[in-house]
């Protein structure tokens, strides 16, 4: 399969700490590819590497076969190259309906015109998707409340409607279920697979192994900065290197 990010020879140090040493990784399109690792394994660092919001001491980030080591935050956010949640910032002094419909018009601006971009042209004009998009996001009954009295799992859900809607070419899901109950994490990885599966390629940094270990068509586990293997999620977890590197510390495993 051909690739739609690629990592080569990453490494990045802070003073003495070396937080990734020559990390290598691949996302192809229309997968999804878990990154974990224990505290401090460079999670956070190779995002950051990603986003541009840290330049990497050696090694290439190329992006749809682009050298992008070169762009700016602004211009790598304008690939998807950043943190779904950064992308997503919410308006807080809207409905949530009208968040959603702002993303849809950013979606297609500048393809439609002035007039339909005008609010109530756009109302008529997205009626039907907004319907759709509240509907398979369970935000109905929240469609008219302000983003801050959402309850943190009803958050996070919109927070990924915004994202999926901006039709991205890839996804950064840097730990979309933290902070979730049991419950409002299942029905978001349901939700996560009903939308993309095989169609955005998403990076998902978690923490949650149930999580990763039900979507992920590949994983990478990170381990004191170095890649410890790259496979499928039968290998990881079959894996005696990875078991005693990692898993078998994690109580949800
Ligand atoms: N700005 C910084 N200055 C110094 N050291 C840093 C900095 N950022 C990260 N580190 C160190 O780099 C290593 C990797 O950290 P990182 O936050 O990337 O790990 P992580 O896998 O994201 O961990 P977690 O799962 O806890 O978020 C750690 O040893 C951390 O202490």
């Amino acid at each position: 399969m051909s690739h739609i990010l690629k990592l080569e020879d990453i490494s990045v140090s802070f003073g003495g700490i070396h937080a990734l040493q020559g990390v290598n990784l691949q996302l192809d399109h229309g997968s999804i590819h878990a990154l974990i690792g224990p505290n401090g394994a460079g999670k956070t660092t190779l995002v950051s590497v990603l986003s541009g919001e840290l330049r990497p001491n050696g090694g290439v980030v190329h992006f749809d076969g682009r050298n992008v080591n070169g762009l700016s935050t602004h211009e790598r956010a304008r690939l998807g190259l950043t943190r779904t949640y950064q992308i997503t910032a919410l308006f807080q002094h809207i409905a949530v309906w009208e968040n959603i419909l702002l993303s849809l018009k950013a979606r297609d601006t500048p393809k439609v015109s002035v007039m339909q971009l005008l609010r109530a042209h756009a109302e008529r004009h997205y009626a039907g998707e907004l319907a759709e998009v509240l509907k398979d996001f369970g935000l109905e009954e929240k469609a008219g409340a302000l983003p801050s009295a959402l309850s943190h799992g009803d958050r996070r859900r919109l927070e990924l409607a915004m994202a999926i809607i901006s039709n991205p070419s890839i996804l950064l899901l840097d730990e979309p279920l933290a902070g979730l109950s049991t419950s409002d994490a299942a029905e978001l990885v349901a939700l996560i697979r009903k939308r993309l599966k095989g169609d955005v390629p998403i990076l998902l940094i978690e923490h949650d192994m149930d999580a990763v270990f039900d979507l992920a068509d590949e994983i990478t586990v990170l381990v004191d900065g170095r890649v410890l293997m790259t496979g499928t999620p039968e290998e990881v977890r079959n894996s005696a290197e990875v078991q005693a590197a990692y898993l078998s510390e994690e109580d949800d495993f």
